[in-house]
């Protein structure tokens, strides 16, 4: 399967009272990659909305990535998101089998990417590449490194950080295969905003 589109990831405090209405506008439109990404410890919710988000997936023929927690993806049978502080990745490699889908944050070092290469890694993500709301104190990413990344690396290659359909055509244009978005897909107004996005958004990838 060919990892290229849209990366939608899940924001609890954004998509607050919204939370399935908008993930599934968002599916409507096309999306290659779901992340659940929820910071809270609250168990039991990321129990039920992890498997709310894989029921809809399925329906959608879309990939479930759940982000930081290995266990939870492994329980529910579906990929991860590891940054450089949420666990090593041959491990959960192995935990998670060698068809699942498994990310890996490299922020603007292709040393740690090609680290995760090594490891077993599915896509590396790199940003961040323009102001975030949801995270605005993560390092920044130049297009420079995606040149670099796109020649060494063979493996799909994830951007992330303040995207934009007003900004993005140049991270594709510099190799990326993976548009990460929360604020710019879910920070819209309605639903039929969010589809019309997610559409947009495969449209500059132009699958
Ligand atoms: C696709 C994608 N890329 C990067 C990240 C960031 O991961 P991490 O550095 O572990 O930070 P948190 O998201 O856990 O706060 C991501 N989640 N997804
Ligand atoms: C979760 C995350 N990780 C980043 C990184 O650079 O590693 S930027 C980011 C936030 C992405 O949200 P938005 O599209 O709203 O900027
Ligand atoms: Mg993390």
């Amino acid at each position: 399967m060919k990892l290229r589109g849209l990366y939608a990831i899940t924001d609890s405090q954004l998509l607050a009272g919204k939370f399935l209405s908008y993930v599934e506008a968002a599916l409507e439109g096309g999306v290659t990659l779901l992340q659940y990404r929820d910071k809270s410890s609250d168990e039991a919710r990321r129990l039920r909305e992890a498997q709310a988000l894989r029921n809809l997936c399925e329906r959608y023929k879309t990939q479930l990535i759940i982000n930081d927690d290995a266990e939870l993806a492994a329980r529910l049978n579906v990929g991860v998101h590891l940054g450089q502080t949420d666990g090593p990745l041959s491990p959960t490699r192995a935990l998670l089998g060698s068809k699942a889908i498994i990310g890996s944050t490299c922020h603007a070092q292709l040393e740690l990417a090609e680290q995760a290469v090594k490891e077993g890694a599915s896509y590396v993500a790199f940003g961040r590449f323009f102001n975030s709301n949801t995270k605005p104190g993560a390092p920044t990413c130049s297009l420079d490194l995606l040149d670099q990344a796109r020649q060494k690396l063979h493996l799909p290659i994830c951007a992330i950080g303040g995207i934009t359909l007003d900004n993005a055509a140049p991270l594709v244009a510099h190799g990326v295969d993976l548009l990460a978005v929360v604020h710019g897909l879910f920070g819209a107004e309605s639903t039929t905003e969010v589809t019309r996005r997610a559409r947009a958004f495969n449209e500059l990838l132009k699958i």
